[in-house]
């Protein structure tokens, strides 16, 4: 049974199944929900434990919530990405088997934290190991979007490269500006560290309180909200999604920001409001704007902001290495076991 495929084929149950004691051995087994085809590395790690009984929902599209529901029920440890919602109805429907959730994910807007405390259900995820990468794609975002690299393949391809002009296709450089980051935490510093051989004349931050170690490591100084919006050429998001953050991004912020001035967001899009962003675009209130997130995702291809030319949208994929990907699913698997296991978990979220 433990090793059969529903009819539709998607449904993966990974587990030994040859006779019979070993079955009655297995049901004994905690009872593990994957809800998403998640990297080999994290894969290996649950099946090779022998801690677990795994079900996986095998497929790059998400688990439909109705079957999602019916699978989590009587679970011990469920492994999710960012796209399932933990919320209470979840909670109710997994029932109180359910020890941990471990999330391939560094970000948690996903998680009901507060459903999951009041349950006593530990929570895993998925910091550090995405830095560097997160930090490399937000660096390639912003310069494809200051120096308008998506336009300019455009029209390199579609015949509007005519003879050189002295202004066309011009954009903004990093040599001299100030950078901003909204929210400093170690992807901030990471991407300042790679900003800084571009000759940044000076990195400026805002956040809740200053975060002097990190700010130290970059040489950044703590700035008010509006000074953030005031002062910065270039401005990155890197701050969570939180009710406090929801909406940050709004016309408040982007009618104090310079006219030369580069958003760019590889946090959540829930911290933008998408509407004032598109006003500001659409009037050249600011330069450009790079997203490697949005709401909803997938955003549709007809929404407004995809009619920009300087608004280039990327697809979700800041953290899209094999490597960073493949890690990111085993540190998500041993948290789970540990977390099963009753341990310290390796990135346990505080509740
Ligand atoms: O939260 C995360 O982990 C990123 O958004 C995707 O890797």
């Amino acid at each position: 049974m433990w090793c059969s495929r529903t009819a539709l084929g998607r449904l993966r149950r990974i587990a030994p199944c040859t006779v019979t004691g070993f079955h009655r051995a297995m049901s004994t087994l905690p009872k593990v929900y994957v809800t998403r085809k998640v990297p080999p590395d994290g894969v290996d790690i649950l099946r090779k434990s022998g801690q677990v009984q795994i079900e996986m929902w095998d497929s790059d599209e998400p688990v439909p919530r109705l079957e999602l529901l019916k699978k989590v029920k009587g679970c011990d440890g469920i492994l999710c990405v960012l796209t399932e919602k933990i919320d209470i109805q979840l909670l109710e429907a997994a029932g109180p088997n359910l020890k941990v959730v471990s999330t391939m994910s560094v970000g948690f807007d996903h998680l009901s934290l507060d459903e999951l405390k009041k349950r006593g259900i530990r929570v895993g995820y998925t910091p550090d190991v995405l830095t560097d990468c997160v930090a490399e794609l937000t660096v390639a975002l912003l310069l494809a979007t200051s120096r308008r690299l998506t336009e300019a393949t455009h029209e390199a391809k579609t015949g509007g490269w005519g003879t050189w002009r002295t202004l066309w296709l011009c954009g903004h450089e990093l040599a001299n500006s100030t950078v901003g980051i909204l929210g400093l935490g170690r992807i901030g510093v990471a991407i300042a560290e790679r900003l800084k051989p571009f000759k940044v004349k000076k990195f400026i931050y805002t956040d809740v309180a200053q975060r002097v170690e990190l700010a130290n490591m970059i040489e950044a100084e703590y700035v008010s909200f509006d000074e953030l919006a005031e002062q910065s050429d270039f401005l990155a998001v890197c701050c969570a999604l939180t009710p406090e953050t929801h909406g940050i991004c709004n016309w408040n912020l982007f009618s104090k920001m310079k006219r030369n001035a580069i958003f760019i967001n590889t946090s959540r899009g829930g911290v933008v409001n998408q509407e004032d962003l598109y006003k500001a675009l659409s009037t050249d209130l600011i330069a450009g704007a790079g997203l490697d997130v949005t709401t909803p995702e997938p955003l549709p291809t007809n929404h407004p902001l995809f009619s920009l030319k300087n608004c280039v949208i990327l697809p979700h994929i800041a953290s899209a290495s094999y490597t960073t990907r493949n890690t990111m699913s085993a540190l998500a698997a041993n948290n789970l076991l540990a977390g099963l296991r009753g341990e310290p978990m390796p990135k346990e979220l505080k509740l």
